[in-house]
Order: C-alpha cells, then sequence, then structure tokens
C-alpha cells in the first residue's frame, strides 16, 4: 500500500501546534470580543425585563463577561506587539490554556445554576463545545478538562437537585461530553492530516526547486541557475556601480579524455574539477558548470586585479593536483572578463570571446581582456 501521509516527525509536530497556537489566539480574540458584545445585549435585555442583575448566574456571566475583556485586550492588542520572543511564548501558553479552563469552569458553574433553577443544561452544553474548538491541537488537555467540568458539574447538580431530576441532565451532559470529544479528534485528525500533506509537499516543491537549479553530475548549481541569479547580480552591480568579474574555465582536452579512457573517467575528471573550483571559493564567489566541459565562476564585488589573481590561482590547484588515473595532470583555459555595464548575454559573450583566445593560445592558461 502507498504512504500518502507520513508519520509525523517531531519539528512537524511541533510546527503543527504552532500553526494551532497561532489560530487559537485569533479565535480566543475574537470570541472575546464577540462575548463582550454579547454580555451588553445580555445586560440591557435583563435590565428592560426589570429583572435582577445581581442574581448568583448574572455575576458569573459578568466575571466571564469581565474575563473576555481581559483576553480580548492581551490577544488582540497585547500579544501581537511583544518583542521579547521568551515572554511572548511564556504569554502565549498561559493565554491559549487558561482561558478555555477558565470559561469551562464558568460554563459548567451556569449549568448546574441552570438545572438548580430548571433552566437546563444548555450553558454547559453550548461551554463544552466552544472548549472543544479552542483547545484543537491539545486533545489530552481537552480531555482533561471535559471529564472534570462532566464530574463537577454532576457532583453540583446531585447536591442541588433530588436524584430523580438529576439522572437526565446528567446523561444529557455525559453525551454532549463525549459527542464533543469524538468531534474535536475527528476535526483535529482530518486537520493533522491535511497540514503534513501540505507539509510534505511543500518539502517536496522544495526540493524540486532546489533540484532543477543543480547540475546532477557535479552538484554545484547549472547553468539556468547561473543565468538568474546574473541578472539580479548585475541590477545589483549598475545601480550600486559595484566591480564584478567573470572567469570562463574550460578543461582542456576532455573529448580525447574521453575517447581514450572512456566516458566514465571524464565525468570523473568533471567532478574533480569542480570540486577543486569548489574547495577554494570565496564568500563571494558563485560557480556553476555553465556548458559540457565548462564552469563559470561569478566574481562578486572584485576588480580586474583580484579577478586575475583567482583564476591564475585556479589554474595552478588543477594542474597541480594528482589525477594520476588520466595518465597527464589535467589543465584548465581560463578567459576573464570584467562587467562593464552591458547586457548579460554581451557580458558572458565577452568571457567567450576571451577563452577561445587562451584556447588558440595553447591551453592551460589565463587570458583576460581587462590587461
Ligand atoms: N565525460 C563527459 N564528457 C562530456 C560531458 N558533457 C560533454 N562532454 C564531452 O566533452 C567534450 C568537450 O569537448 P570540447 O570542449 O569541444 O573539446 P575538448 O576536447 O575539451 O578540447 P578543447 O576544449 O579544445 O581543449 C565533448 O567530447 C563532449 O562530448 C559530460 O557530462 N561528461
Amino acid at each position: 500500500m502507498i504512504q500518502i501521509i507520513p508519520k509525523p516527525t517531531a519539528d512537524l509536530v511541533e510546527s503543527y501546534q504552532r500553526h494551532c497556537v497561532k489560530n487559537n489566539l485569533t479565535l480566543v480574540g475574537y470570541f472575546s470580543v464577540l462575548a463582550i458584545i454579547v454580555f451588553g445585549l445580555h445586560l440591557i435585555h435583563h435590565l428592560r425585563l426589570g429583572m435582577e442583575i445581581f442574581s448568583a448566574s448574572m455575576i458569573l456571566y459578568t466575571l466571564l463577561y469581565s474575563f473576555n475583556i481581559i483576553y480580548a485586550v492581551i490577544n488582540l492588542l497585547i500579544l501581537p506587539k511583544m518583542r521579547d520572543v521568551a515572554a511572548l511564548q511564556w504569554l502565549t501558553v498561559v493565554v491559549e490554556m487558561a482561558y478555555p479552563f477558565f470559561m469551562a469552569l464558568v460554563f459548567t458553574l451556569l449549568g448546574v445554576i441552570g438545572v438548580t433553577q430548571e433552566g437546563g443544561p444548555v450553558p454547559f452544553v453550548i461551554g463544552m463545545f466552544v472548549i472543544s474548538v479552542m483547545l484543537q491541537g491539545h486533545y489530552l488537555a481537552l480531555l482533561v478538562l471535559l471529564a472534570s467540568c462532566w464530574t463537577l458539574f454532576s457532583l453540583g447538580v446531585f447536591y442541588n437537585v433530588p436524584l430523580q431530576q438529576a439522572t437526565s441532565p446528567i446523561m444529557i451532559c455525559f453525551t454532549v461530553v463525549l459527542a464533543s470529544a469524538v468531534i474535536a479528534r475527528l476535526t483535529e485528525k482530518s486537520r493533522v492530516e491535511l497540514f503534513l500533506t501540505i507539509e510534505e509537499l511543500r518539502k517536496k516543491n522544495q526540493l524540486l526547486i532546489e533540484m532543477s537549479n543543480i547540475d546532477p553530475l557535479t552538484g554545484i548549481y547549472n547553468r539556468k541557475h547561473f543565468l538568474q541569479f546574473l541578472d539580479s547580480e548585475i541590477t545589483r552591480a549598475r545601480r550600486y556601480n559595484r566591480p564584478m568579474g567573470l572567469l570562463l574555465i574550460n578543461v582542456d582536452d576532455l573529448k580525447q579524455i574521453n575517447e581514450t579512457l572512456g566516458h566514465d573517467v571524464g565525468d570523473q575528471v568533471l567532478v574533480e574539477v569542480a570540486n577543486l573550483i569548489k574547495s577554494h571559493q570565496r564568500e563571494n564567489d558563485v560557480i556553476s558548470r555553465y556548458n559540457s566541459g565548462e564552469f563559470n565562476v561569478l566574481l562578486l564585488e572584485t576588480d580586474a586585479a583580484q579577478s586575475i589573481e583567482v583564476a591564475k590561482r585556479i589554474r595552478t590547484i588543477i594542474e597541480s593536483h594528482d589525477f594520476s588515473y588520466v595518465g597527464k595532470s589535467v589543465t584548465v583555459s581560463i578567459g576573464h572578463t570584467q562587467y562593464r555595464q552591458q547586457q548579460a548575454n554581451k557580458f558572458i559573450e565577452s568571457a567567450e570571446k576571451i577563452l577561445l583566445e587562451s584556447k588558440g593560445l595553447g591551453k592551460n592558461r589565463v587570458t583576460s581582456d581587462s590587461v
């Protein structure tokens, strides 16, 4: 069977949790604003009906709404502005966990009051569904909370209501708690699967992008990447008038190596030459395989004298390297040019022209159009 969804690794799980925290905080923030509006309407409703506003349930509602105001301020005004990462993480955990716990407690008490005053367990039912949405990504915490709320609710109802009247709301609320847990689990599972699939696709996409820029034989950048990179560097060099050199490096007599020793040996020579150039690369050099037997080095922030210096060093390193399996030393011809505010293709053409000159002059040499 093909496994489409990989087993989540620790970093994926962590990343998923971070994703949940972000979502939950936004949810908590907007839920708080909604609760404040509802509280206003609730209060107006009570006043218009001339109802007692200091009853036990009203005090609980007031407490619930006051907490919402504090949470709305923390979530929407304080957290987004915090710069201290450690403090932010700490406060985020407190807010994310404390809020549903507090809500659950208040809703449980409202549920008990509701049943005691024959209003029914509606607040408890609503509360449990709300916290199962809020605690997405923390299933264990949700289970603990649901179980504690139900136990608290049952004890409260038993204590205040005769057994006959208590059984029905307790059973209803048990079903609600069970349903909330199952729904939360199912939604979380599908969210995790979707998240992991997207994450996996994102990684594969990244890998494809990287692979499309890499030469499979030598593992260095390919021509496509070089041309893209050159475009952006030309814009920069023009804008800030920065010096930039280009070396075109061609392996001498590669055709002959291929013909006498085989294509595999030719491949090995190319890999080794690429590694030699790479191992002596400076921080600002960008190396790529430009053509079959040809490499180039783009030398950023480098003037003509420094570029020629680099070219000479590369030539010497390759000439003195031990290529004993070829039976003779492997050499390269290098053409050097400096950027002169021209178009990218003209810049490359200059390097190609000077490389041809290098070859014509007898190979294994550095030729420059800047001296
Ligand atoms: N082994 C190997 N050979 C390649 C590869 N790509 C191209 N070639 C061969 O490399 C040779 C390059 O030849 P050229 O650069 O034209 O000529 P050369 O023999 O190097 O001669 P000069 O450039 O004049 O020194 C050709 O025979 C290509 O077939 C590759 O990936 N691996």
